[in-house]
């Protein structure tokens, strides 16, 4: 099996609007989002072999990961514990290597653990040829957690529900993306327990956008509902969207998910990547990256 195909990526899942619409009887949010994904990412390799499947860290935040770590609690093993579920008679279950490196931070509302168990889902669906129905996957990905069906697809999309509703999105006209983390790990759960007020209506959005800047005039009308309980956990949030909103060419400055990532819309990827550059010479203990959207190849 080629290399191409025991690698995948894990692009960060960004919120680019993320409104509490409701919530459920169990506790769980409803949402309404528009989620786009960027070339950054974690990517997830696989090593076919007959040493039972183990999985180790690697990247910048490789080590972050504490009790998850590479052990049975990593999002990533538990997906393919989940897809050995799904495995037919023609399936070819192995053990082996997985190795993820992980490029993005830990716990920061860009869907990173969500991200790896989903590149699980389909790195390991095609390495063992188990060629699941794509409706059987998001079920596996709904137990795995909110943000890993959204993640499965890795692809701009309308998100409901508490994230299992998804839809097609606006078509997104060219852009870039600053991201920015100042490396304090957000608690989800904490973020939402913290959110006061009321609901927040479903958006309504336009068939497509002719640029950017107007993209970003529909969003500014928009918001994160959980900016506020986030930036009350995590003050940096604060400091970290004035210097976003503050670059040049900047058309929206919005913390994504439950945070503490805050992430800037430019014009182009490369104004995005220029001004990742100026954000991480004035933070150089930050997390910054800059640069264009994920698309499936
Ligand atoms: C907030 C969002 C927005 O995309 O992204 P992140 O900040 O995680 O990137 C997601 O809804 C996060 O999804 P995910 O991170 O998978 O959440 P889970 O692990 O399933 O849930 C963690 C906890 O968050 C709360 N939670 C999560 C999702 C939701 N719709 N309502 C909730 O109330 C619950 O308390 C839950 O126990
Ligand atoms: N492969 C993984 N990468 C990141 N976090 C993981 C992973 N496996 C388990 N976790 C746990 O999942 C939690 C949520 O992580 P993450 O998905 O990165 O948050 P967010 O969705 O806010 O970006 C973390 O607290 C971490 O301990």
């Amino acid at each position: 099996m080629t290399a191409a195909l025991l690698t995948e990526a894990a692009p960060a899942k960004i919120n680019l609007y993320l409104h509490v619409t409701g919530r459920r009887p169990d506790g769980y949010h409803l949402l309404d989002s528009l989620v786009v994904f960027a070339q950054a990412g974690d990517v997830l390799r696989y090593e076919p072999g007959p040493e039972p499947l183990h999985l180790e860290l690697k990247g910048r935040f490789g080590q972050v990961l504490g009790h998850a770590a590479a052990g049975p609690d990593n999002l990533v093993m538990k997906a393919a514990a989940a897809l050995r579920g799904l495995a037919g008679p023609g399936a070819d279950v192995r053990g082996g290597r997985l190795v993820l490196e992980k490029n993005l931070p830990v716990a920061s509302g860009i869907g990173g653990g969500s991200a790896d168990a989903a590149a699980a889902l389909r790195l390991l669906d095609r390495a063992w040829r188990i060629d699941a129905p794509q409706a059987a996957l998001l079920a596996e990905a709904e137990k795995l957690g909110a943000d890993v069906p959204v993640c499965l697809l890795s692809q701009t999309i309308r998100m409901e529900g508490i994230g299992e509703t998804l839809s097609p999105a606006p078509a997104l006209p060219d852009c870039g993306m600053v991201l920015v983390n100042c490396g304090q790990g957000v608690s989800t759960p904490d973020v939402f327990r913290r959110r006061e007020g009321g609901f927040v209506p479903r958006a309504d959005l336009p068939e497509s956008w002719a640029n950017a800047q107007a993209m970003a005039e529909t969003l500014q009308a928009l918001e994160n509902s959980l900016e506020a309980p986030a930036r009350a956990l995590c003050p940096l949030i604060s400091t970290a969207l004035a210097d976003i909103a503050g670059q040049p060419d900047c058309l929206i400055a919005r913390m994504s998910g439950s945070g503490a990532t805050c992430f800037g819309l430019f014009p182009s990827a490369e104004a995005a990547s220029q001004a990742a550059d100026r954000l991480a010479d004035a933070h150089n203990a930050w997390w910054v990256w800059g640069g264009g959207l994920f698309h499936h190849p």
